[in-house]
């Protein structure tokens, strides 16, 4: 027997937000997110007006941003390179099988529906669904997982004649938390280890009431840092200190605190070095290259800052991919093994 007919076809489903590919796909882009009752808890009827109006007013800003970075969002290239680099991983770690990797965006192409279509067409006897979201969030991990849920039962109904296993997230797993670790402290060194400095953790906020109604994300982001945390004892202490906070905030609602804007300025006007990390992104889209690297370093220098070091999201750095790997071996070996790591089972992990 041929060593391809005894092994698996195994596809590894990477999912992440997606962006607009272009200027004229922000509008559309945004109301298929604003749509989303993972983002908007209302019903249809409500939704869809708000969507609307919400996507067709922020496109105009949204348009300029996207604009900053070439037109549209890097994010498709650079999860493309991820997912090319996990391959190689797979098809290393598990030679006897034949491994290919597929991304899912849930707002914008390659769209969940297409990519179940394409995994379908590989014919695949184990389905890994990996997130590309380490903290998991009922906004971004469930509805994720949700919307393919929806596709792949749509297209293959009763007949599934394959296994499919669900990563929920990895909020602290082993290469993840070094590749930030190693990343901080890189940057940290070129700048010359400036003091006093701060390591600020910028994660994507969330509205208060989705934590309030049980949503682990903001747990998780929390058992990251301090995770990273105790790998940088070489370089915090006397004279760097860190701290959480959270970006991007759209709409009217209360959200998570401490806001980024709020601690890049307090910490300018310390005198405070910043070196911020992006902990709940693993790749660089309009969130880091625009708000991080344009919009908080500004506000940094404006209140009298002088160092402001942006740290690289993870993206396709080695201990980060690997970790991916190994994620994905587990799954497929023990799928029980991928309880939540603070013991508190997300919705994801039954999946
Ligand atoms: C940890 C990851 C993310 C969470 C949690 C999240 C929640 C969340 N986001 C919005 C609204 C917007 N998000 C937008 C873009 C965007 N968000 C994430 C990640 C998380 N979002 C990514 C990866 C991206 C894509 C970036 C790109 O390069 O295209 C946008 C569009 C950009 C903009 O107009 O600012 C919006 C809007 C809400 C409301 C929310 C939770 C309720
Ligand atoms: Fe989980
Ligand atoms: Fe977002």
């Amino acid at each position: 027997m041929s060593e391809l007919k005894s092994g698996r076809r195994i596809a590894v489903v990477l999912f992440n937000l997606g962006g607009p590919d272009g200027q004229a796909a922000v509008r559309p882009f945004l109301f298929n997110l604003f749509r989303d009752p993972a983002i908007i808890q209302a019903p249809f009827f409500v939704r869809y007006p708000v969507a609307t109006l919400i996507s067709t007013t922020r496109a105009k800003l949204a348009r300029e941003n996207y604009a900053l970075m070439g037109g549209g969002s890097p994010l498709l290239p650079e999860t493309q390179k991820q997912a090319k680099a996990l391959e190689a991983v797979l098809a290393q770690r598990l030679p006897g099988d034949t491994v290919q990797t597929f991304i899912a965006m849930r707002y914008w192409n390659p769209l969940t529906g297409e990519t179940a279509k394409a995994v379908k067409a590989f014919a695949p006897d184990e389905v890994v669904l990996l997130p590309l979201y380490p903290q998991y969030s009922t906004t971004t991990t469930a509805s994720s997982l949700n919307a393919w849920k929806r596709a792949w039962r749509k297209l293959t109904g009763r007949k599934d004649a394959s296994r499919t296993t669900t990563v929920c997230c990895y909020p602290t797993a082993e290469g993840f938390v070094q590749a930030h670790a190693d990343l901080i402290r890189a940057e940290y060194l070129k700048a010359g280890s400036p003091k006093p400095a701060r390591i600020l953790f910028s994660a994507h906020g969330l509205p208060e009431k989705v934590i309030l109604g049980g949503d682990p994300y903001q747990r998780h982001v929390e058992a990251t840092a301090a995770a990273v945390v105790a790998q940088l004892g070489d370089i915090l202490g006397e004279g760097v200190d860190w701290k959480i906070s959270y970006q991007s905030r759209v709409g009217p609602l209360k959200w998570i605190g401490p806001s980024t804007d709020e601690e890049v300025e307090a910490a300018a006007k310390a005198g405070l070095a910043l070196v911020v990390t992006p902990i709940a992104f693993v790749s660089e889209h309009i969130e880091t290259l625009v708000e991080l690297d344009v919009e908080y370093r500004e506000l940094a220098y404006k209140h009298g800052g002088s160092i402001y070091v942006r740290v690289p999201a993870l993206g396709v750095t080695p201990a980060f991919i690997d970790c991916l790997g190994t994620l994905v071996t587990q799954a497929l070996a023990d799928p029980s093994s991928l309880i939540c790591e603070d013991d508190q089972p997300c919705a994801g992990a039954a999946a």
